[in-house]
């Protein structure tokens, strides 16, 4: 007869106990049965690494495990998951665990955006797995369905809202008459925020998501340096109030593409027709839409943030890597063959809307529409404001809203800059680019 003997345990690590760490350790304790019959071998969890283990803990949280000894942790795992954040020293325990023999689950964005290269690398030598779904939107299962269910078809085009914070805030600017900072304070409340909502708040954030899907869809490497990045600290109560009269709402925007000049990845505000699907993204939540050759157009839509939602997206990761420690095989390595040249942001294609104050005199507008057919960019609309009632500004001062059909950056720059030195031009009030028409 046989001997029948139990499964090993698997020993996991987790470095950092904040918003999501704290989930990942209820989940795992309050899942370990069907996580056990899941993997086929029960996960037991060796050690938490904290900064400060005196410091006052989720309940869920056995004090036991804490340690502030991170790199010993890593050293005696088999699978190591890091929700601490930042580069150092997330790179440097990432790696020993690597070199070590241990799979690893990240959720940080910031470090695969900055150098996931290395560690990519690493893992390749030593066989051990590097999973990330919790890096990009949280929740909502996206690095998997663009790095396997994807793998056989060609993506164009992603297009996503992919921070959390900035959909909240810019959502309660618009519903509420909420202000950028109360509405940032809020998030953080709700635990959407990062430890430095700058990083929210100025669409650094969205722009490593950005970086790390690019390389994905277009199996090429995309740095977060390589993104042309702008955030939502520009936007104000005026630009969200004149979006909604001129049938728009505004959103931050991650968009990827593969142009023939290579790839292209930016992060900026912009105008979405409110009929758009991407208009009815409404609090923290995230949506990604995917453009491909043979799928067509493919959209996910979930929360991108917060403690459990991202926990969910750790713990499938763990069973990913776990299961292949006791069945053998390894998730996909990089796939960096295409080695496309980062396209120049001048050369993106958008539309814009410009909102401009002018004198109220004849001959004005074919003056503005003038410098629009010198640059090639073509209108789409004008529509002047209604004059301001007695009192509410000045006399004479017509209220301009122009929308252009597509054009380069360069052309529609080139165009706002001569606006803006015709004499008969008083401000250019706002520059917003407009997406998803
Ligand atoms: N909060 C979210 O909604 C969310 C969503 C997706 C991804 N993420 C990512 O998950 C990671 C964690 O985010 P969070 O919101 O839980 O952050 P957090 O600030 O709440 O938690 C991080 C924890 O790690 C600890 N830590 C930092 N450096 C450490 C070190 N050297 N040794 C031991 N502990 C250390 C901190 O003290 C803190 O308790 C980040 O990479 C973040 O980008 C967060
Ligand atoms: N701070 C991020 C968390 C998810 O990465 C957000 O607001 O989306
Ligand atoms: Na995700």
């Amino acid at each position: 007869m046989v001997p029948v003997t139990a499964p090993t345990a698997l020993r996991v690590a987790l470095l950092g106990c904040g918003v999501v760490g704290t989930q990942v350790v209820r989940l795992l304790t309050e899942q370990s049965a069907d996580l056990a019959a899941r993997v086929g071998a029960p996960l037991e969890l060796v050690g938490v690494a904290v900064r400060d283990a005196s410091a006052p803990r989720d309940p869920a949280v056995d004090r036991a495990l804490l340690t502030e000894d991170a790199e010993g942790l890593v050293r005696r795992a088999d699978i190591v998951i890091e929700v601490m954040g930042g580069i150092e020293p997330a790179r440097s325990l990432l790696l020993s665990a690597v070199a070590a023999g241990a799979s690893v689950v990240t959720a940080n964005k910031a470090l695969l955006a900055e150098d996931g290269p290395t560690l990519y690398r690493a893992a390749d030598e030593a066989g051990v797995d590097v999973y990330y779904e919790a890096a990009v939107a949280g929740a909502i299962p996206i690095v998997r369905p663009v790095r396997e269910s994807l793998a056989g078809d060609r993506v164009r085009r992603v297009l996503g809202i992919l921070n959390g914070t900035t959909n909240y805030v810019l959502d309660q600017m618009t519903t509420n008459g909420l202000g950028l900072d109360d509405a940032v304070r809020q998030a953080q409340a709700l635990g959407y925020a990062e430890a430095d909502p700058t990083a929210d708040v100025e669409g650094f954030d969205a722009a490593a998501k950005a970086a790390i899907l690019a390389s994905l869809a277009f199996h090429t490497r995309v740095r977060i340096d390589d993104v042309s990045r702008e955030g939502i600290s520009s936007v104000t109560a005026d630009d969200v109030a004149w979006a909604a009269q001129t049938g728009h709402v505004i959103k931050l925007l991650a968009i990827c593409e593969v142009t023939d000049e290579g790839v292209s990845a930016r992060v900026h505000p912009a105008l979405v027709p409110s009929g758009h699907p991407l208009a009815t993204v409404r609090g923290a939540f995230n949506a990604v839409f995917v453009e491909a050759d043979a799928a067509g157009e493919l959209m996910f839509y979930g929360r991108g943030a917060g403690g459990a939602p991202t926990a969910s997206a750790v713990l499938g990761d763990v069973v990913s890597v776990a299961r292949h420690r006791v069945l053998g095989g390894k998730g996909p390595a990089e796939s960096h063959y295409a080695q496309l040249p980062i396209a120049s942001p001048q050369e993106a294609v958008t539309r814009y809307q410009i909102r401009l104050e002018v004198d109220d005199r004849p001959g004005v507008l074919a003056q503005v529409a003038q410098l629009f057919a010198e640059r090639g960019v073509s209108i789409e609309a004008v529509r002047q404001a209604p004059r301001p009632a007695a009192g509410d500004g000045p006399a004479g001062v017509a209220h301009l809203v122009i929308t252009t059909h597509d054009g380069t950056e360069t052309a529609l720059a080139a165009t706002v800059a001569a606006i803006e030195g015709l004499d008969a031009v008083q401000t250019v009030t706002s520059v917003l680019r407009v997406e998803g028409a």
